[in-house]
């Protein structure tokens, strides 16, 4: 095949994935090492613009986790993390708040608009969005009843009103969206934002999740990738210990969005430049997809 042929090949490949995907809302987790390293966060903007010319609606759930646990110790607050929870009593949630909307948020935004995107920051409170409320965690234990944890200010989506989402897309803005909540009183919560994208994802009536990490995807037991699972397969690999620590709760929210009517979960390496281009308009993807069946 000529140099010209292959080309025309190579953006013919993508042609049945653009018109699936046209149309419809595709919720990104952004996070971990694609969110620091200089190139990484280029190919993110321009992998997010790319997809609103050609008429998907992105909106991104943004993490910060690292850049909270920076802050608090320049303030000299010790941070705690409990089933990979951070521990959050009222100093720090202010913290945390500081950071996620002030800072973490408004870098994002600011990342995509200087690409040339249209980018608008928000935080659950804005319009009322992200209702939330306390989460109360139970712990397993081997002869005794399960253990409550007090995890302070942290909390669990209740509910997503979706109308800030809906007007911002229909002004062709990209909401960006930090994973904060309020509950009925005003209360201000701190969520992971692994579980604010899900939630998002179901309440939006996404085609797909997708949540970059630092890893290529779920591995096996061997280490190797597994790079696709129904949602009974994640389930028995959940009960069967092959998945452990910050992937357990990740595996949660796909099985989470995929029962509520997302298509497909994606874990997808942050690591790898355009990785969210590679896995929509390519015909064997990357990382790991979550199906319903
Ligand atoms: N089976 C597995 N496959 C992939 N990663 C796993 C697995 N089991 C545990 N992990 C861990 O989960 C981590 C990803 O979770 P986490 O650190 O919470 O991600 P993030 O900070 O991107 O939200 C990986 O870095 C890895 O150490
Ligand atoms: C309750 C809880 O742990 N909230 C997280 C919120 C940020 C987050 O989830 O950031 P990453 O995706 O980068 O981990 C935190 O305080 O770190």
């Amino acid at each position: 095949m000529s140099q010209e042929a292959l080309r025309a090949a190579f953006l013919l490949e993508a042609l049945p994935y653009i018109r699936e995907f046209y149309g419809q809302t595709i919720v990104i987790k952004y996070g971990g090492h694609a969110m620091k390293d200089e190139a990484l966060r280029k190919s993110f903007a321009l992998n997010i613009q790319l997809l609103r010319y050609i008429g998907v609606n992105p909106v991104i759930v943004h993490g910060g986790g690292p850049q909270i646990g920076n802050m608090l110790k320049q303030l000299g607050i010790t941070s705690e993390f409990r089933q990979g929870l951070r521990v959050t009593d009222d100093a720090t949630m202010d913290v945390v708040e500081m950071v996620l909307v002030g800072k973490v948020n408004k870098e994002i935004v600011n990342l995509i608009n200087t690409q040339g995107g249209r980018a608008v920051g928000l935080s659950g409170k804005d319009g009322r969005m992200i209702w939330a409320q306390k989460l109360e965690m139970a712990v397993e234990r081997a002869d005794a009843p399960p253990e409550i944890i007090d995890l302070g200010n942290v909390g669990e989506v209740v509910a997503v009103d979706t109308s800030v989402i809906s007007s911002l897309q229909a002004a062709n803005f990209i909401p960006v969206i930090a994973p904060v909540g309020v509950d009925e009183e005003g209360h201000t919560y701190n969520i992971n934002a692994d579980s604010v994208a899900s939630a998002v994802a179901v309440a939006v009536g996404a085609k797909k999740l997708i949540l970059l990490t630092d890893v290529p995807g779920v591995l096996d037991k061997k280490g190797e990738l597994i790079s696709s699972m129904t949602l009974h397969q994640a389930v028995h690999a959940l009960e069967q210990g092959v998945v452990t620590g910050g992937m357990i709760p990740k595996i949660k929210c796909c099985l989470e969005a995929v029962d509520g009517g997302v298509s497909k979960a994606h874990i997808l390496d942050g690591r790898v430049e355009n990785v969210i281009l590679l896995e929509m308009f390519t015909q064997g993807g990357i990382g790991s997809e979550i199906t319903s069946k």
